[in-house]
């Protein structure tokens, strides 16, 4: 049960970003997938979301592949929210969030109470409650990040799939974001996170699969996965690992090797 990856590849242009990945993520867990620029991070978050097909292996949602799902059914049971936050259409806020309802609804149809309850939710959950008036193209990159953020919610997945969703949040609004992840997770959500900050990894997730060139370099409880060995091996630097007077684990680079 879970989403599994068996033997996952992804090819693409002719190269393989994605190189033969066993992982089994577990619902109501927060598991992170980290390594550095190019490990094939976003990739393997898109091939587990069904939005890439694997030349190799599969992966699969409760023991059913991915690829066998139809487009409807996996956007209900999957919530990818993707790195880049572009938006091309100047909707309202309310508007874009409330398209997260849709693999639950017919487009032809008013939306129900409850899509609309999910809809406040999701903005209230990313504090943009202020924002859904506004046309999102005026919106700062913080604010469109947890407006998009908003929509997944509104769709109350069994996964959410987020990659680098800290990436243009201040640290405030980061650790929001984290807490609304982890309420996800207890609330028994399967959470898969791209992240670049390790400290946030250590303090956030359960369990960690660091990836270097496509591969698994290490995987398990993200205090064993993170040691300052597998660190220096994937990224090439040098890092004390340690904890804080409150208990706030913490990663910080010294030099590059
Ligand atoms: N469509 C594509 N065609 C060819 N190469 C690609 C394609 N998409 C990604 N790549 C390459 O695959 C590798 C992995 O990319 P990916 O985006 O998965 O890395 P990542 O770990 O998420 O990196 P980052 O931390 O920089 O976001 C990179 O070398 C990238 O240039």
């Amino acid at each position: 049960m879970g989403l599994t990856a068996t033997g996952l590849s992804v090819s693409r242009a002719g190269r393989v970003l994605v190189d033969g990945v066993d992982a089994r993520f577990a619902s109501g867990r927060i598991t992170a997938i980290l390594g550095p620029n190019g490990a094939g991070k976003s990739t393997l978050l898109k091939a587990l979301a069904g939005l890439l097909p694997a030349s190799a292996g599969g992966v699969s949602l409760d023991g059913q592949p991915i690829g066998a799902m139809t487009p409807r059914e996996r956007a209900r049971r999957i919530g990818y929210l993707p790195q880049d936050g572009t938006v091309h259409w100047n909707l309202m806020v309310r508007d874009l969030v409330a398209l997260g309802r849709m693999p639950h609804r017919s487009p032809y149809a008013a939306p129900s109470a409850h899509d609309e309850q999910a809809v406040e939710q999701a903005l209230d959950a990313t504090d943009t409650t202020h924002l859904a008036d506004r046309p999102v193209l005026t919106l700062s990159g913080g604010e469109r990040a947890r407006v998009l953020l908003a929509r997944v919610l509104a769709g109350r997945p069994d996964w959410l799939l987020v990659d680098e969703p800290l990436a243009s949040l201040d640290p405030a609004y980061q650790l929001d974001v984290l807490a609304r992840l982890r309420a996800a997770g207890q609330a028994g959500a399967g959470v898969v996170l791209v992240l670049h900050d390790l400290s946030l990894a250590l303090r956030t997730a359960d369990a960690a699969l660091l990836l270097a060139g496509g591969k698994v370099l290490a995987a398990g409880s993200a205090d064993t996965v993170l040691t300052p060995q597998t660190i220096a091996q994937a990224y090439g630097v040098e890092v004390e690992v340690g904890r804080t007077a409150g208990g706030i684990p913490y990663v910080l680079s010294s030099e590059r090797l």
